[in-house]
């Protein structure tokens, strides 16, 4: 299996790295518009391969050609959040970079699956599916996996629970909206599943905070997970951003090598908490549309 990212970023990189350490791909490829940052992190990458004997291999540069017969490529070309700035400020900025990315992988990978991790996350993604000409189950988004681990962190410090102890979801848009399933959280949280609910959604916040800049290990592990899903053709439901109608919102899905294989329709209760985040991504999406990045 051939991945490729671009953006050797923080995320990018941070993607790369868990794909290759994790046996996922068979050929990585890392592009960005600085080649030098790109080729210097492949080698760094090959090196790390090189320590546990991996036989991957890892390409870098500025070159669209490298992604040439991809499987899946994750974009996360663009810039991050700075304290202060809400996801959506980056909203335009980041569109223009995401639509000439997606323009080269139509050309030069037509038949990959995209995970687009580019925020704001749910609005870029449908200008992915709109800017590809893809079917709508080969575009998808990574946010609901890292809001998820998110969840996971924070109950896990509350309860003392090992991770590997019980599971927990959050589904919607990547933004202050997103909805926790309570439903879903296989821990009894006595009444207090609300504060931790919303410990989580703040999570990324916290980071930039702490960090100056957005996260980046649990989003480029939360990528590869989903890449690691679309290989195996996995049976877990995992959370996702995909494409609903004319907008795009997380949903729990169980991915393959074409990408989406189903989503798990939400309940009537779910829909209606769903409401409110997915009209901010409609109004983002309705501004591309105004200012013509989206025809
Ligand atoms: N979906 C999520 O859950 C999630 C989580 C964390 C970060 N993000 C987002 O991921 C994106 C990347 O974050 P980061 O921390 O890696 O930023 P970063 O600045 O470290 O890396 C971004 C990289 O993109 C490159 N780039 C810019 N324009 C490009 C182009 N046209 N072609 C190729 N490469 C290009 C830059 O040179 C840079 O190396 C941001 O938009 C951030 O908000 C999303």
């Amino acid at each position: 299996m051939k991945i490729s990212v671009i953006g050797a970023g923080n995320v990018g990189a941070s993607a790369a790295s868990a794909i290759l350490l994790r046996g996922i791909a068979d050929d990585i490829a890392l592009v960005d518009i600085f080649g030098d940052v790109a080729r210097a992190k492949a080698i760094d990458l090959s090196q790390s391969a090189a320590v546990f004997g991996l036989d991957a291999s890892v390409a870098g540069g500025d070159d669209f050609e490298l992604i040439a017969d991809s499987d899946i490529v994750v974009v996360t070309a663009g810039s991050p959040r700075k304290e202060g700035q809400t996801r959506e400020d980056l909203l335009l900025k980041n569109a223009g970079i995401v639509k000439g990315t997606v323009e080269k992988i139509a050309k030069f990978a037509p038949n990959c699956v995209i995970i687009n991790v580019t925020n704001p996350l749910d609005a870029l993604t449908y200008l992915v599916y709109k800017t590809s000409g893809f079917d709508k189950n080969r575009v998808l988004g990574m946010a609901g996996e890292l809001d998820s681990a998110r969840l996971k962190y924070e109950i896990s410090q509350k309860t003392g629970l090992k991770n590997s102890a019980f599971s927990a979801h959050i589904i919607g848009s990547h933004n202050d909206d997103m909805v926790a399933l309570q439903s879903n959280v296989s821990v009894d949280l006595g009444g207090e599943f609300d504060a931790v609910a919303q410990e989580a959604k703040t999570g990324g916040a916290k980071i930039v905070k702490l960090l100056g800049t957005s996260a980046y290990y649990a989003p480029g592990a939360a990528a590869a997970k989903m890449c690691e899903a679309i290989k195996t053709d996995s049976e877990q439901w995992l959370s996702c951003c995909v494409i609903e109608g004319e907008c795009a919102g997380g949903r729990l899905v169980r991915l393959g090598k074409n990408g989406v294989r189903e989503i798990r329709e939400p309940s009537a209760e779910e829909k209606a908490a769903l409401e409110k985040g997915e009209s901010q991504t409609a109004v983002n999406i309705k501004f591309l549309k105004e200012s013509g990045v989206i025809a």
